[in-house]
């Protein structure tokens, strides 16, 4: 059986200005198997959301090759890397990074409209993530009407709502208080379990890496 994901001697090399040349990753090799609950830990600055970006594909490597579900996307054209975030990648970020103007239903059904999904599955679906996540109550609701917590419940939402094959999460509890973070973790555990989904996030918290059932 092939791996999920297979990342083959990844490097990474920035050079902000002529003179100064930062590596910050060094031949990486790395597998996850489909339906994994992987954690990247590491201190500040060790390369975590490098490493994220590169399997999100928002970024190339300097060297070396990632293979998503069997496939090569390390030099794929920038339309077909589009293609493969839209369609088999969900994102969630430290800062949420909800569209401000839209409500939490619009923010989460907003990938599946670029899917192309007809409005009664992106109800369906919706409300389906909406449940698991406990925010069925908020979905009218701006971001600026929301808690951290819940706002980053809807990032989650809105990043599996798609039904991407892999969820990547950085740092996704960075912000939350320890409730709020446990809170969360548990919901991604569940998300993990029910819908067979992927996830890889990375965390620097202690209370988020060492949670049982996170390996
Ligand atoms: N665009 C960039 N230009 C130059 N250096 C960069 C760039 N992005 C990251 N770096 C450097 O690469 C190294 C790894 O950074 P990265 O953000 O991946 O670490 P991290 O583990 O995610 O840190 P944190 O936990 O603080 O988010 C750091 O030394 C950082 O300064």
């Amino acid at each position: 059986m092939t791996d999920f994901l297979r990342i083959t001697g990844v490097n990474k090399t920035f050079q902000p200005s002529k003179e100064i040349r930062v590596h910050a990753l060094h031949d990486i090799n790395l597998t996850v198997e489909r339906g994994d609950l992987a954690v990247l830990s590491g201190p500040s600055g060790s390369g975590k959301t490098t490493l994220l970006n590169i399997i999100g594909s928002l970024d190339s490597p300097s060297s070396g090759e990632v293979l998503l579900d069997g496939q090569r996307i390390t030099g794929l054209s920038q339309a077909d890397l589009s293609q493969v975030r839209r369609d088999r990648i969900g994102f969630v970020f430290q800062a949420y990074n909800l569209i401000p103007v839209l409500t939490a239903r619009e923010n989460i059904e907003y990938v599946m409209k670029l899917q192309g999904r007809k409005q009664a599955e992106c109800d369906r679906r919706t409300m389906e993530v909406a449940e698991k996540l406990a925010i069925d109550s908020l979905l009218d609701k701006l971001p600026s009407q929301m808690s951290g917590g819940q706002q980053q419940r809807v990032a989650v939402a809105r990043a599996v709502a798609a039904t991407p094959k892999l969820v990547l999460a950085d740092e996704p509890t960075a912000n939350l208080d320890s409730v709020s973070a446990a809170s969360l973790m548990e919901m991604m555990q569940r998300l993990n379990e029910d819908e067979g989904v992927t996830i890889i996030f990375s965390s620097h918290d202690p209370l988020v890496i060492d949670k049982p059932g996170i390996p």
